[in-house]
């Protein structure tokens, strides 16, 4: 139990004594879709208070000179790692969901955290909570089929094909696979268009749609003789990453190195 005294605390914030801190947010892309979602939603959470608000063209180091202890990224994937490179030289820790990371990046923005060893980086393609979980499910369920291919639908302003999601679900199903001794999904296609059977993912076909009116959804369609199994995430509104933003942010200084995924923090 806390006592009722309100006591200062910084960037002009309150807190009762003996609370814990109110942590200082700053968000880069503070303009686009995900980050103005998460400007209300930082803005809303009694714990934790924004101080820095950046977006292309403004100067990164306000993100330092305003104190910030966490940053959140949602910005692009051709300068999410310079992001990420100031934020650890800046002792910051970092909430990354930009996509486009890929086993070389995860390994080079771990490799810079070995200089910096309190400091915590979580880069997870996606925050909703039921997406994390359908990629759990498919990774359970893909040793039982011997085909596997994924569907992306996205809104037409996403500028990454496939999606991040889509392709940590494919490396996660592939791994699966393997580990089952699996051969390739069976495909007889010798002719085709280019593109007609999606990108090829560590051998899993991933397809892309983009679509006004959509948000963010996905499908792991999986077959097997007589039957097939469909797993589907829809995201109707960015509402849906915040769960899961927020608790990156609460946890990252508690987690010093890389994270992928948000999968640890939920105890999956
Ligand atoms: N991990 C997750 O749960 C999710 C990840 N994403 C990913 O987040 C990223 C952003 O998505 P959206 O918000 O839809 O894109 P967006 O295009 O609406 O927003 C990106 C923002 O970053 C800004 N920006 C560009 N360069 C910058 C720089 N150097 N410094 C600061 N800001 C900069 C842009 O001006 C823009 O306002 C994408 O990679 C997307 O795939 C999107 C939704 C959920
Ligand atoms: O750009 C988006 O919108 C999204 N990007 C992430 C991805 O590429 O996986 C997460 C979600 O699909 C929304």
């Amino acid at each position: 139990m806390t006592t009722s005294t309100p006591v200062p605390e910084q960037h002009g914030a309150t807190v009762e004594a003996g609370a814990a801190p109110v942590v200082p947010v700053g968000v880069l892309g503070a303009r686009g879709r995900m980050g103005t979602e998460v400007v209300k939603a930082v803005t809303a959470a009694g714990d934790l208070e924004l101080v820095a608000m950046v977006d292309a063209g403004d100067w990164l180091f306000d993100v330092a000179n305003a104190g910030a202890q966490v940053v959140v990224d949602f910005t692009r994937p051709d300068v999410v790692m310079d992001n990420i490179r100031f934020c650890i030289d800046h002792d910051i820790h970092c909430v990354v969901g930009t996509t486009g990371f890929d086993e070389e990046r995860l390994a080079t923005v771990a490799g810079w955290l070995r200089a910096k060893p309190d400091v915590g980086v979580v880069i997870a393609p996606n925050f909703g909570i039921g997406a994390v979980l359908l990629m759990r499910f498919a990774q359970e369920a893909a040793r039982f089929f011997p085909s596997t291919e994924i569907v992306e639908l996205h809104h037409p302003g996403k500028v990454d094909a496939p999606s991040g999601t889509a392709a940590r679900t494919a490396r996660l199903v592939a791994a699966a696979r393997d580990a089952a001794g699996l051969p390739p999904s069976p495909d007889a296609t010798t002719d085709s268009l280019p593109g007609a059977r999606g990108a090829d993912v560590d051998g899993v076909r991933v397809h892309a749609v983009r679509l006004t009116g959509l948000v963010a959804h996905q499908e792991v369609l999986m077959g097997a003789a007589g039957e097939t199994l469909t797993l589907r995430h829809d995201s109707y509104d960015r509402a849906s990453f915040m769960p899961g933003v927020l608790l990156a942010v609460r946890e990252v200084r508690r987690r010093p190195g890389l994270t992928v995924g948000v999968e640890s923090l939920l105890d999956l």
